[in-house]
C-alpha cells in the first residue's frame, strides 16, 4: 500500500530542522521517500492526499503518564505531591476496577491520538486492559505495570510476578507497537530489596527500567533520612542504572547526580505542567542539555496536568526554563520540538520513530495551518511550540496507518468511551 501526500509543508526535526515543501511517500508502516516533486507519477499510488494548508511533523511521544487517571481529572487540584498521592489519589484508585481502567484509559487514548500524540509511556495497574486498547487503537506504547511496594512480602511478589507476566505477554505485540518496561513506582514506595529484584525482573527479560524519582524536595530529604543518601545514588547503588533507565521528573538534581545520570546514559522525562501544578519544582532542563543527557517530555497523569496536551508541554518547557534562568535561550523552540518527537523516540528506545525521513516509521501528523492564530506563515517551528495546541491536529497517520481522519478517530468508538469514562467516576465517587 503507497500513499503519497502532495503539496505540504514537512518539518523534518531532522539535524538541520528543515523545512520542505512537496510531498511525502509512504509504503506500507514507512516512510519511503521526502522532497519536493513525487518521485514517481500520482497514478501509481493508492491514494494520494493533498496537503494543501497542512503543517506535516512527526507524532508528538509522551514519554510518562497514568492514562486511567483521567478518571480523576479534577478530583484532587491545588495540592503538593505527598498530599495529593496520599490524600486523594491512593484512597480512590484502591477502588478502581479493571472497567476504570479501560474507560480511562480509552479516554486518555482518544484525546492523545486527536492531539497529535502517536506514542505514549504508560505505568499504571491493570497493564493488559491498556494494552489492548493500544492493540485496538492503533498507537504505539511503551507499557508497564508500575508496582507499589508499600505491602507485605507475599504481596509484593505477587505484583513483581504479574508485572513480569504482562512484559512477558505484551512486549513486541501489536505489529511491534506495544514495548514494555519493568517500573519501581519510586524510591519511596518501593524498599531497596524490593527494588532489587525488580531490577533483576528487567535483567532478566533484558527490559528497560521506568520509574519516579527525585521529583519533590521532600521526597530528596526523605530519602536522605531513610537511606543517608540522595536518590541518584541510592538506585544506582542498587544496580538500576545498569539497566537502561527512563527517569519521570528527575526535578531536585545536584551536580554530582547529573554526572551520575550523563555517565549511565539515563534518560529523563521532563513533565513541567505537573511539576508546576503540583509545586513540585522546576528541572535543570538546560543544564542536562548542555551535558548531553537525552531529555523528552511528558505529561504525567491527567490528574496533575490536567490535560494530555504535548504542545502545551512543549510549550512549557520552551518557556519557564526562560523564565526561570532568565536565558532566552535556555530552551529554544527547536529544542522543545525535537523533546517532544525524536528525543521522546529515543528516550524509549524507538530508534526508527520520531523524523519525516526515508526509512522511519510513518508516525505522522498534520496541523492545520489556514488559522488566524498560525500565521502569518514565519517561522513554523515556532508556531509548533509557542502558538498551536492539540485542537489544531486534524490528521494522524500511525504505522502508516490513518487513525485520526479530518479531527475523527477512526479507531475508538469516541462518543461511547466519554459517556462509560463519566459513569465509572460516577460509580467510583457514589
Ligand atoms: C502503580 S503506578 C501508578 C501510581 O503512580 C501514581 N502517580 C501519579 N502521578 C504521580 C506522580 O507525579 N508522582 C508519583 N506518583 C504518581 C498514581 O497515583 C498511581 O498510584
Ligand atoms: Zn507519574
Amino acid at each position: 500500500m503507497k500513499k503519497i501526500i502532495v503539496d505540504g509543508l514537512f518539518i523534518t526535526v531532522d539535524d538541520q530542522e528543515t523545512i520542505v515543501k512537496g510531498c511525502l511517500v509512504i509504503n506500507n508502516n514507512q516512510i519511503e521517500f521526502i522532497g519536493s516533486e513525487p518521485p514517481e507519477p500520482l497514478e501509481i499510488y493508492d491514494e494520494v492526499i493533498n496537503g494543501n494548508n497542512k503543517l506535516y511533523m512527526p507524532g508528538l511521544v509522551n514519554t510518562h503518564g497514568h492514562t486511567a487517571m483521567s478518571l480523576l481529572r479534577g478530583y484532587g487540584d491545588d495540592l503538593a505531591l505527598k498530599v495529593w498521592l496520599e490524600e486523594k489519589m491512593w484512597p480512590i484508585e484502591a477502588k478502581f476496577t479493571a472497567n476504570d481502567v479501560k474507560w480511562g484509559s480509552a479516554l486518555s487514548i482518544v484525546e492523545m491520538l486527536k492531539g497529535g500524540t502517536t506514542s505514549f509511556v504508560d505505568m499504571y495497574d491493570q497493564m493488559e486492559t491498556v494494552a489492548a486498547l493500544v492493540e485496538q487503537s492503533g498507537m504505539r506504547g511503551c507499557l508497564t505495570r508500575g508496582v507499589i511496594g508499600l505491602c507485605s512480602t507475599e504481596i509484593q511478589d505477587q505484583k513483581l510476578q504479574m508485572a513480569k507476566q504482562f512484559a512477558k505477554d505484551w512486549h513486541g505485540k501489536a505489529d511491534g507497537r506495544i514495548t514494555a518496561m519493568i517500573a519501581p513506582h519510586a524510591p519511596y514506595t518501593c524498599p531497596p530489596d524490593y527494588i532489587e529484584k525488580l531490577v533483576q525482573a528487567a535483567h532478566d527479560l533484558d527490559l528497560p527500567i521506568h520509574t519516579h524519582m527525585s521529583e519533590s524536595e521532600q521526597e530528596v530529604q526523605q530519602n536522605v533520612n531513610d537511606y543517608g543518601m540522595r536518590p541518584t545514588f541510592h538506585l544506582e547503588k542498587l544496580g538500576v542504572f545498569n539497566r537502561p533507565t527512563l527517569l519521570a521528573h528527575a526535578v531536585h538534581l545536584n551536580d554530582e547526580e547529573l554526572a551520575v545520570l550523563k555517565a549511565y546514559d539515563v534518560r529523563i522525562s521532563h513533565n513541567p505542567g505537573s511539576n508546576l501544578k503540583l509545586a513540585s519544582g522546576v528541572a535543570r532542563v538546560p543544564d542536562m542539555l548542555k551535558m548531553g543527557i537525552k531529555v523528552s517530555l511528558g505529561t504525567d497523569g491527567p490528574a496533575s496536568n490536567n490535560n494530555l496536551d504535548m504542545f502545551e508541554e512543549m510549550r512549557l518547557a520552551a518557556l519557564i526554563h526562560k523564565g526561570v534562568s532568565g536565558d532566552p535561550l535556555a530552551v529554544p523552540a527547536k529544542e522543545a520540538l525535537r523533546m517532544g518527537t525524536y528525543m521522546g523516540a529515543q528516550s524509549i528506545w524507538l530508534e526508527d520513530v520520531g523524523q519525516l525521513k526515508a526509512g522511519m516509521k510513518a508516525d505522522i501528523i498534520a496541523i492545520d495551518i489556514d488559522q488566524p492564530h498560525l500565521l502569518p506563515r514565519t517561522d513554523f517551528v515556532s508556531h509548533v511550540v509557542y502558538s498551536a495546541s492539540a485542537n489544531d491536529v486534524v490528521d494522524v497517520i500511525i504505522d502508516g496507518k490513518w487513525i485520526v481522519r479530518g479531527r475523527a478517530c477512526l479507531t475508538m468508538d469516541e462518543e461511547k468511551v466519554k459517556r462509560e469514562a463519566e459513569l465509572c467516576f460516577e460509580k467510583l465517587t457514589q
